[in-house]
C-alpha cells in the first residue's frame, strides 16, 4: 500500500533513493567497507554494514514531522556518518533539514545522500495552491515576503495583465492556532471591505477567494509594496522633523478621511502598517485591513475585547465594559493612532511612559486612560508649537466626541500650518 513520502533521501554518486513514509517510519542505512555501495534495510540493525538509523517522528502538536538521523556504529573507526560535513557522534540524533547532506562510509570514501523533506514541501505546495477559478488570473510563488499574526504573505504573479506578467502578493489567512473558524470569518472581510476603498494610499486588492479545500484558505492578491512599513524605517532614522512628518501625515491623512467619510474604521493603525510603496519614499499605502469594521453595518457578532495593538488603542476602548467595547470602535479611534504615531515619529517615543520606565501592559492601560499627554518631548525637539498643539490637544485627546476628525486635520495643516502638499 502506498502511503504520502515525508522523507526522501536521493543517493548523489551513487543511484539510490530511500523514502520514508507513515508507513515505513525508519530505515537503517550504511555503506560497505569499500564504499562502492550503498546499503539500506528496515529492521533496525547494527550489523555491518548498517550503521545509521533514519527515522521520523510528529511533532509535539501532531500536525507535522521531524526526520532525525542518529548514528549507531559499534565500530566508528571503521564506519562514520557525516551531515553537512560534520561527523555524527555515536548515539547523537540530529534533526535534519531540508537538502542537508549526509555521507556514511568509512572515513575516506562516502556514499553521499540529500534530504528532501517532501512533507513540509507539500504543506506549503498546497497552502500556495491557486484555485481552479483563479488560476488563470494568478501565478503564486514559494517565495515568503512577510508574515503576521494572522497571515503569510507570498510573492506571486497577476499573469493576466496586457504584456508581461506583473509581480504581486498572496496574502493567506488559514485556519490555525492563531486564527479560530470565528476570527477567519471576521478576517474575510478584509477583502471585500479593501474592494470598496480605491484610494492612491491604501493597498490595491487584485482578486480574492476563499478556498473551502483542505486547507480552508482565504486567499488575497494585493499590489506589491518594494518599499518598507513606517516601523523599519523609523528605527532606521529614529526621528522624523516637521517637514517629513508633515509629508508622511499628509498622506495617511487623505487615505483616513477618504474611509472615514464611508464610516470605516482601520482599527490597527501603527507604524508597521503603513508601508512606503517603493524605496524612493514618495507614496505611502495603509495595508492590513483585517481589522477593519464598516460602522454602518450591525454585524452580528460584537467585539467584546480589544481588538488591535493596546500601543495604539484609545482610552475609550481601554475603559469601556466588555458589552460596550463594539459600538465605541469608530473612526475616532484611528484618529488617536495617528496621533500616537506622529508623537512616535516626531520623538522616537511614546506619550505614556516617563524616561527610562519599563513597558507594562497593566501601566500602559493606566496611562492611557490617565495620564494627561505630556508636551516636552515634542517641545525639546523644537516642534512648532502649531503642531505640538494639534497633537497634545487635538488629537490625542481623551474624550472621542471632542477629538478632531481627519479632516479636521487637513484644514488644520492649511489654514494653520499653511501647508498644502
Ligand atoms: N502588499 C505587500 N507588499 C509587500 N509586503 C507586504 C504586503 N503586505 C504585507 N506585507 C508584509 O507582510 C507583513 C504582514 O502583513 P499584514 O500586516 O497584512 O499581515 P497580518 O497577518 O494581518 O499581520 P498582523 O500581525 O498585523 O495581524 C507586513 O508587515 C509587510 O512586511
Amino acid at each position: 500500500m502506498s502511503s504520502q513520502v515525508i522523507s526522501r533521501f536521493e543517493g548523489r554518486n551513487y543511484k539510490m533513493t530511500i523514502t520514508l513514509t507513515e508507513e515505513q517510519k525508519s530505515v537503517m542505512i550504511g555503506s560497505d567497507d569499500t564504499c562502492r555501495k550503498g546499503h539500506i534495510c528496515d529492521n533496525e540493525t547494527v550489523l555491518a554494514p548498517y550503521h545509521c538509523l533514519i527515522y521520523l517522528q510528529r511533532d509535539e502538536n501532531r500536525k507535522s514531522w521531524k526526520t532525525i538521523i542518529q548514528e549507531k556504529a559499534m565500530n566508528p573507526q571503521k564506519y562514520v556518518t557525516l551531515v553537512n560535513n560534520s561527523i555524527l557522534e555515536v548515539r547523537r540524533k540530529q534533526w535534519l533539514g531540508n537538502n542537508d547532506e549526509i555521507k556514511v562510509g568509512n572515513g575516506k570514501e562516502f556514499i553521499i545522500f540529500v534530504f528532501h523533506d517532501e512533507f513540509t514541501r507539500g504543506v506549503e505546495e498546497r497552502l500556495i495552491r491557486v484555485p481552479e477559478s483563479f488560476n488563470t488570473r494568478f501565478k503564486n510563488e514559494c517565495d515568503e515576503i512577510g508574515n503576521g499574526a494572522h497571515s503569510i504573505i507570498y510573492r506571486a504573479h497577476d499573469i493576466k495583465m496586457n504584456g508581461s506578467p506583473k509581480e504581486c502578493v498572496c496574502k493567506i489567512v488559514r485556519i490555525s492556532r492563531n486564527v479560530t473558524s470565528i476570527s477567519f470569518k471576521k478576517l474575510c472581510q478584509e477583502p471585500v471591505i479593501l474592494d470598496s476603498l480605491k484610494h492612491i494610499n491604501i493597498i490595491r486588492v487584485l482578486g480574492y477567494c476563499v478556498d473551502n479545500d483542505d486547507p480552508v484558505r482565504l486567499l488575497i492578491w494585493q499590489e506589491m509594496m518594494y518599499g518598507e512599513n513606517l516601523e523599519k524605517y523609523i528605527n532606521k532614522v529614529t526621528t522624523v522633523n516637521q517637514k517629513e512628518w508633515r509629508f508622511i501625515s499628509s498622506q495617511i491623512l487623505d487615505a483616513l478621511s477618504f474611509m472615514h467619510d464611508k464610516n470605516i474604521a482601520h482599527r490597527d493603525l501603527k507604524p508597521s502598517n503603513i508601508m512606503w510603496a517603493n524605496n524612493e519614499h514618495k507614496i505611502l499605502k495603509l495595508i492590513d485591513f483585517g481589522l477593519a469594521k464598516n460602522c454602518n453595518i450591525e454585524s452580528p457578532d460584537r467585539d467584546m475585547v480589544i481588538c488591535g495593538t493596546p500601543l495604539y488603542t484609545p482610552p475609550e476602548i481601554h475603559n469601556a465594559s466588555p458589552s460596550a467595547i463594539h459600538d465605541l470602535y469608530k473612526p475616532s479611534v484611528d484618529i488617536w493612532a495617528f496621533g500616537v504615531c506622529s508623537f512616535y515619529f516626531l520623538t522616537g517615543e511614546y506619550p505614556f511612559f516617563n524616561e527610562g520606565e519599563l513597558y507594562d501592559g497593566d501601566l500602559l492601560q493606566d496611562n492611557i486612560i490617565k495620564r494627561e499627554i505630556p508636551k516636552e518631548p515634542l517641545r525639546k525637539r523644537n516642534i512648532d508649537e502649531a503642531i505640538v498643539e494639534l497633537i497634545t490637544d487635538k488629537i490625542l485627546v481623551k474624550d472621542p466626541i471632542n477629538r478632531i476628525t481627519a479632516e479636521g486635520i487637513i484644514n488644520y495643516f492649511i489654514t494653520t500650518l499653511h501647508c498644502n502638499e
